[in-house]
């Protein structure tokens, strides 16, 4: 592959284009800022160059700055290797210059077009600043110009949310200057570049515009309403402080103090935990689709265009609703009438939510209705690319497992066994990437990677709860630290069945550390359900948020009696912290097993899995990055003197004394003799 370059070409109408060139997306590494700077000067020097385009090749404008550089920098600590770009380049360089845009302009990318002068852009072409989700905060300008070009209420909400616009909501807002075909993109590009040289079209240097900013007191109002809503929907992330932060200093100081101080805060958030966490999980997330002997062998994937999905139960049917919506047939197969319509009117009403939730319009819903058909035999398969069997998997060798709602959770286990064929799970990662979900490949154990790894979330809540630590209390605390909601509250809402039923799974395959809790039973015996009937720890009632119940406190104190292993039959006294390191320090434990089993392809795999399966924090990194930041040697402490205090459910694995006892990262290779897979 061609070396990160930048190039200039100097037409006979003065015009310089100068093109980056870093396929795939054009990131911005280290040799493009370079080149960028000499090719600019070049340009600055040249008698012959009346005015400058700036554009990237491949059809792509530039994907953002290369954010292997941040890992790098999370790996040796030297942030000085992150260069001087918003003032050095964008400020004093560029813009000079004209910005031909097509593809996408991201991050970085966006932030070098918003310094040119005008922007002319492609249709459909991607722009965000979506710098937030990698803990950071635009660092070349954006959060200066941005606001300048769109107003600032759009300005927020883009940075806020991260998503992208197209080129044409962005001509609405002012951010495009004008829209046209990809063909004609650097002649018109050229043709601008001369009017506003010629001063036939205005000098805009979006950094000292004012028009859209607004009156102070409206920018303080508007900025004061964001930081409470990031307060609410983002209470553990700096980042979204701080870019508001760095916002209103340009609003109150001006664009270039801004960028200034935009400059001080990236370098501080870069070196932050959270990036650290959210960057590990980008690479992390595009490794899953590099699996050994399966993508590195010169295979090809099928194109999978119909599919049969054998049973029409909750989970087929939401893996019916994940495919159609994703234009791929589906033939539904049932065994009679009755649980072929009830099939069908689950994924009817799947779709029919995802309407009602405004995250899909009513055309494409009917458009995905329309690509399922119901059978009850078999004559349909003839031209079938692929079957998807529910009920006796284990015939072909090959499993999937999707989490419940299966249409919604963006998880794809694909279980490989010594007997499935590469293609095949090629074909299925196509697939799984084709609904939107994120496949990883994992080997064959009882609960696979997410739920074998998180099998002691819920009882080591258990445990402590018999310990005489308070239900709500433990809820929060991992709520604090970054679970959508605690074990207990998941309890209610997947249903004590399934509680009762994958307890059992756990108990048969690991009795050494399965805590026997007899605390469900007792919840069902008092006619709860969980969600399901409004009953569980929590009282739910339509339209209001679940309720702490003060009625299950005999209950728990029933099984307190029971199980009897508080010391001296008083509650033990612990931390908010040692709540979350009674908790998940033995996933943790759980997940060395997993990685000395070889279940998964790699850690990181673990980390995503965690991420898209559980919930757990992405700015935490995933299970096994957390644990390497919290640090081996002191989980493997802690999980030995909880084992002698309160018995094997804490046991250190194996693998966990090795690593502490040699100080190394749990995440390192594991050795590929023990591979499952
Ligand atoms: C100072 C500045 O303000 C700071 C920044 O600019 S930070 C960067 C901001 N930009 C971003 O966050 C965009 C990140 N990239 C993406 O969202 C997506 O890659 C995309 C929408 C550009 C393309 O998506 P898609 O077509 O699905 O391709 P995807 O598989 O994600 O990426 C293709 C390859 O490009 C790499 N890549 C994408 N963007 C990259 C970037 N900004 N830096 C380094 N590598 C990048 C990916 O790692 C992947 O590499 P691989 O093939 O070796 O795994």
């Amino acid at each position: 592959m061609a070396k990160p370059h930048v190039t200039l070409e100097v037409g006979n109408d003065g015009v310089a284009v100068i093109s980056m060139s870093n396929p795939p997306v054009n990131a911005l590494a280290l040799p493009i800022i370079t080149g960028l700077k000499e090719k600019f000067d070049e340009a600055a020097r040249r008698n012959d160059v009346q005015a400058i385009v700036l554009t990237g090749k491949h059809g792509k404008f530039s994907g953002g700055f290369d954010i292997s550089v941040m890992q790098k920098v999370h790996q040796t600590g030297d942030v000085s290797l992150v260069p001087d770009v918003s003032v050095d380049l964008v400020v004093n360089t560029i813009e000079a210059c004209f910005a031909a845009v097509e593809g996408l302009a991201l991050g970085g990318g966006l932030e070098l077009a918003m310094g040119c002068h005008a922007r002319v852009v492609a249709p459909k072409t991607q722009l965000g600043l979506p710098e937030l989700t990698l803990g950071i905060i635009p660092g070349f300008g954006g959060t200066q110009r941005l606001p300048r070009l769109t107003g600032l209420s759009k300005a927020i909400e883009m940075m806020l949310s991260s998503k992208p616009i197209t080129s044409e909501e962005g001509m609405k807002l002012g951010l495009v200057d004008v829209i046209v075909s990809s063909q004609e993109l650097l002649k018109v590009s050229r043709q601008w570049a001369l009017d506003i040289k010629a001063r036939h079209k205005p000098w805009m240097r979006s950094l000292y515009r004012t028009d859209k900013i607004g009156s102070l007191s409206e920018a303080r109002k508007l900025l004061k309403a964001a930081r409470q809503q990031a307060k609410k929907t983002a209470p553990n992330l700096p980042q979204h402080q701080a870019c508001l932060d760095v916002i209103e200093e340009g609003v109150v100081h001006g664009g270039y103090n801004g960028v200034l101080k935009e400059a001080k805060v990236f370098k501080e958030l870069v070196i932050s935990d959270t990036s650290k966490g959210l960057i590990h999980v980008f690479f992390a997330q595009r490794a899953t689709s590099k699996v050994p002997n399966v993508t590195d062998v010169g295979l090809k994937s099928r194109q999978i265009k119909k599919v049969a999905v054998i049973g029409g139960g909750l989970m087929g049917s939401g893996i019916a609703t994940a495919l159609i919506m994703s234009n791929i047939y589906v033939v539904l197969k049932e065994i009679n009438s009755e649980y072929l319509l009830k099939g069908i009117k689950m994924i009817e009403a799947n779709v029919r939510g995802l309407v009602t939730r405004g995250k899909l319009l009513q055309d494409k819903a009917d458009k995905a209705l329309s690509m399922l058909k119901g059978v009850l035999d078999y004559s349909e398969f003839r031209d079938v690319d692929m079957v998807i069997e529910l009920s006796s998997d284990e015939i072909y060798n090959l499993f999937i497992v999707l989490l419940n709602p299966a249409h919604i959770m963006p998880l794809l286990e694909i279980v490989r066994t010594d007997k499935t064929s590469a293609q095949v799970i090629l074909d299925l990662m196509t697939v799984g990437k084709s609904i939107k979900k994120v496949p990883v490949v994992v080997g064959n154990c009882t609960g696979f990677a997410v739920n074998r790894t998180f099998f002691p979330y819920t009882q080591g809540a258990h445990i402590l709860v018999n310990l005489g630590v308070d239900v709500f209390r433990i809820d929060r605390v991992i709520s604090d630290f970054g679970l959508p909601m605690g074990p207990l509250q998941l309890q209610d809402l997947a249903g004590y069945g399934v509680a009762v039923a994958v307890g059992k799974e756990f108990a048969n395959a690991f009795p050494d550390r399965t805590f026997l809790s007899p605390l469900v039973e007792l919840l069902i015996k008092s006619g709860r359900n969980g969600k399901n009937n409004g009953k569980g720890y929590y009282i739910y009632e339509k339209g209001s948020k679940p309720k702490p119940d003060p009625s299950v406190i005999p209950i728990i104190e029933e099984s307190r009696r029971l199980t009897n292993i508080m010391p001296n039959g008083k509650s033990i006294s612990v931390t908010d912290q040692e709540i979350v390191n009674m908790i998940l320090f033995p996933v943790v434990n759980e997940a060395c097993r997993v990685l000395d089993e070889g279940v998964v392809v790699r850690a990181s795999d673990l980390d995503i899995a965690s991420v898209l399966g559980m919930s757990f924090p992405a700015y935490r990194g995933g299970i096994v990055f957390w644990a390497d930041m919290v640090g081996s040697e002191h989980i493997y402490t802690s999980l030995k003197k909880w084992s002698q205090l309160y018995g094997d459910f804490f046991k250190p694995s194996r693998y966990l004394e090795e690593r502490a006892s040699k100080g190394m990262l749990l995440s390192a290779p594991a050795s590929a003799s023990r591979s499952r897979m």
